[in-house]
């Protein structure tokens, strides 16, 4: 026997139902079925709006009945052709008798209410069965009269003996091929309609399953089975073949509502499996939900969330090894029939947090305050606390016991998201570990979730990225390029989320498109920076990173709140690294409190890998004695390029059009650009340096550097002799000029020098930039780090490297 369960959506159109009376059939064909029924979709609620309209006395009850009565008559005027069959008066002058009886009286008990409630079920039943008997032989039965519950009108209990007796008795002495049952009703001992509850027809479905013998059990619902987490909030989410009951109910209890974990009762009792169907997707295989343990030993099997929930606490020194205290506390609660959903208590005993429905908090603190009131006037209690619109977010699966390093690795990837966490339980079952979140970070948390222990097909990374100049527009080609590939070998999906240069910033949730990121940006608010920062902070996206292109000082200044909220920086602006010793170590004493990476390689030799190296170094326990270094790529070019036959003003324009300079060249020729750098390697390396500190002997006359970036080269053409004569001081010489910076002692300098052949600086061609460090481990000849040190290209390659350590943290 298959016994079917078909919900209210399964049942809400003529299509549908024809739908489902297609599938019956198809089912009848191989075995007998026992279909059991949902009322039409949004039936239930409207029989109990006009329960509530009659005992208000509120004439529009009238229009409420018709309007039901309607919606029914002309889904069976399109199902069913014999209207001889039509049990639609009787039922409806009956329900309008009851609701007249109610209006009359101002009164709808919970028992009058059932019957009102039963009609639903009723009625949709009766009418598919009409339907269906046109092709099958089909018997509509009355649960009523098979089902046997208490008196609890509302919520009833099942007496599963007598129930159990007239099932079987029903089905054994019948040969039907199919039979229609209304789901959620029964009755009681003198043959009162009661309802079973919230997911009642599943337990029908369940209640008959288990009672017939080799039985199969099917829900048919509108969701493709048990999910892997909510698709509404994870696009990536996905069918879960087969699960335990536990898991199931661990994943109804929170949220995933294809089931009402009570209804399932019956059949885990018996041990019987059942399996969740998709009535729109009928060829889909579903979730099939085991009575026995699995061989599938997937430690994860879901991520459930439910909204709306408060978490109250109560705290106090007077709570400390008394006992009772917890037993008040949830005394109080249920007298006020007030659902726990999560419990927490630390072993200090100091505090007992619980969760509840957030309509409930009112009411909850209410009872609380009540019950210890004299405690708390005393102060031997705090005042209750209640924090509402929080959420729970619980990882699901049989197979978590024993198996370390769930735990971290959930709060660790909520951690860098910068997801804070007010409460967690994890039953001695280890089945479940519930946290409780705020309820704005709930889809971030899903998501961050299901990529974490999900094989989802990549992690999706949120950049924000401010500057499109020269190493911007080039970080954003590489960032185009890549995308597929790093999507098919890294699994990462990089996605530009939010864009700005000096004048606009453009912000898509989905992504911006890379190959039109100028007209965006141009169609984007105009930019302000703290703004910037706000919205990108309040789009709250998972794996953000925000990538600083620029060389200002104020986009600098956003970096404290980004780390603050976890979510990392990329930088290859230099100001705030070479800014003072302590904005320096906030920001890393930031980036370390929470978890969210400050990477800045491209400081020091714009793609090479000096910043790493180092730290490589200094984190295996290295010591720094001395570092020698040619950091300016400008410089380099500079003097590798002058040799007499141009102006020395037209080398360095040159060294700026091809993308070295600084966007204000003379904090490279000024030596600011290069004191910078031998800075951060410095502080790198442990020093507690100031820029202030730093020796910087200027070759260029005072008089090149006032005024503004056209006066400079003005200023350079002017004083052309000057540079000569260094050129032919150095040649006469055999020398060559390399502006050279030093670090030993704690003292760093920088400045022009004359290289004799010797040395390794000597043959440092174009753009290069060359590192030598003199450690404990690299004593006699240095660890060197040498290659190009400026350029558009390079450098947006060193940040995008940053970024994908970010994203593989
Ligand atoms: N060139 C190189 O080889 C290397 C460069 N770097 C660093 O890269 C950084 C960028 O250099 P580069 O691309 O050459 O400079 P550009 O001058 O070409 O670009 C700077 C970008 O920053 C934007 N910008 C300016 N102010 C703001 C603001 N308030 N908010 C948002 N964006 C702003 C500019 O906007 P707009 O377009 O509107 O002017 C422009 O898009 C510098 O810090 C430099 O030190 C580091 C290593 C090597
Ligand atoms: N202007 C710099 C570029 C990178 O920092 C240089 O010339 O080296």
């Amino acid at each position: 026997m298959y016994v079917l369960k078909f919900g209210g959506t399964s049942m809400g159109s003529v299509s549908a139902i024809r739908r489902v009376a297609a599938l019956v059939q198809e089912y009848s064909l191989r075995r007998r079925v026992v279909v059991v029924l949902s009322a039409m979709s949004g039936v239930t609620d409207d029989l109990l709006r006009l329960a509530r309209q009659a005992t208000a006395q509120d004439a529009a009850w009238d229009a409420t009945l018709r309007a039901l009565e309607e919606r029914h008559r002309e889904a069976w005027a399109e199902l069913v052709d014999d209207p001889a069959a039509l049990p639609l008066d009787a039922e409806f002058s009956a329900l309008r008798t009851l609701c007249q009886g109610i209006s009359l009286l101002g009164e709808c008990s919970p028992r009058t209410t059932d019957r009102v409630a039963a009609f639903g079920e009723l009625l949709s039943s009766r009418l598919f069965a009409a339907h269906l008997s046109s092709r099958i032989a089909t018997e509509w039965a009355d649960s009523r009269r098979l089902i046997r519950t208490d008196s609890q009108f509302g919520q009833a209990h099942v007496n599963f003996a007598v129930t159990d007796a007239l099932l079987q008795s029903y089905f054994e002495k019948s040969s039907m091929q199919v039979y229609v049952l209304p789901g959620f009703i029964g009755a009681n001992e003198a043959g009162e309609t009661t309802t079973l509850g919230r997911g009642g027809s599943d337990y029908t479905a369940a209640i008959i399953g288990a009672a017939l013998p080799g039985a199969e059990v099917e829900i048919w619902t509108d969701v493709p089975g048990m999910m892997t987490a909510d698709p509404r909030l994870v696009p990536g989410a996905r069918t879960i073949a087969a699960l335990s009951f536990q898991e199931a109910m661990e994943l109804s209890h929170f949220g995933a509502k294809v089931l009402y974990p009570p209804a399932v009762q019956p059949l885990m009792k018996k041990q019987r499996a059942v399996r969740i169907r998709n009535t729109f997707a009928p060829e889909a295989e579903g979730t099939l939900i085991h009575a026995q343990a699995l061989a599938d030993k997937t430690i994860i099997r879901g991520i459930s969330s439910i909204t709306g929930i408060a978490l109250i606490s109560l705290e106090g020194s007077g709570m400390v090894g008394i006992p009772g205290f917890s037993h008040r506390l949830f005394g109080a609660l249920a007298r006020r029939l007030i659902n726990v959903i999560l419990i927490t208590q630390a072993s200090s005993e100091h505090t007992i947090c619980v969760a509840i429905d957030g309509s409930a908090a009112d009411a909850a603190v209410r009872a609380v305050e009540e019950e210890f009131r004299v405690e708390i006037r005393e102060g031997s209690i705090e005042p209750l606390q209640c924090e509402t619109g929080l959420a729970i977010v619980a990882l699901v699966g049989d197979h978590m016991k024993n198996h370390t390093g769930i735990s971290g690795r959930k709060f660790g990837a909520l951690g860098r998201n910068g997801i804070n966490i007010r409460g967690i339980a994890q039953g001695s079952s280890e089945r479940n570990i519930s946290t409780v979140i705020g309820g704005a970070d709930v889809r971030k948390a899903i998501n961050v979730l299901h990529e974490a222990f999900f094989e989802t097909e990549y992690k999706q990374v949120n950049l924000f990225i401010a500057g499109t100049g020269n190493v911007g527009k080039r970080l954003l080609a590489q960032l185009a390029q890549q995308q597929q590939w790093l999507q098919q070998r890294l699994r990462l999906q990089l996605r530009v989320v939010g864009l700005a240069n000096s004048r606009r910033m453009a912000f898509a949730e989905g992504g911006l498109d890379l190959a039109r990121w100028e007209e965006s940006l141009a169609e984007g608010e105009l930019m302000d920076v703290r703004a910037y920062r706000e919205k990108a902070i309040a789009l709250n996206l998972r794996n953000a990173v925000f990538v600083d292109v620029t060389a200002q000082e104020a986009v600098a200044g956003l970096y404290e709140g980004f780390l603050e909220r976890s979510i990392p920086v990329v930088a290859c602006n230099k100001i705030a690294a070479s800014a003072s010793f302590s904005r320096y170590e906030t920001l890393k004493n930031l980036s370390r409190e929470y978890g969210a990476p400050f990477f800045f390689e491209t400081n020091v030799g714009a793609g090479l890998p000096v910043i790493g190296t180092l730290g490589d170094l200094m984190s295996s326990g290295d010591q720094v004695h001395r570092i020698e270094a040619v950091l300016s790529g400008t410089l380099n070019y500079v003097f590798n390029h002058y040799d007499g036959s141009r102006p020395f003003a037209a080398v360095v324009r040159e060294a700026q059009e091809q993308g070295y300079t600084e966007p204000d060249p003379r904090l490279d020729l000024g030596g600011t650009d290069v004191a910078r750098k031998i800075l951060i390697l410095a502080r790198e390396s442990g020093a507690t340096l100031e820029f202030d500190a730093i020796r910087n002997t200027p070759f260029l006359p005072a008089s090149c550097m006032q005024g503004s970036i056209d006066d400079f080269y003005r200023e350079l053409e002017k004083q052309e002799a000057h540079f000569r004569s260094l050129l032919e001081e150095a040649r006469t010489a055999g020398k060559r000029l390399k502006y050279v910076a030093t670090f030993e002692d704690g003292k760093a300098a920088v400045g022009l020098q004359a290289i004799d052949p010797q040395h390794d600086f000597y043959h440092l061609y174009g753009k290069d930039n060359v590192v030598r460090f003199f450690t404990n481990r690299y004593n006699g000849q240095p660890l060197v780090v040498k290659g190009a040190g400026a350029g558009a290209e390079v450098t947006a390659s060193g940040i995008f490297a940053d970024i994908i350590k970010t994203a593989r943290t």
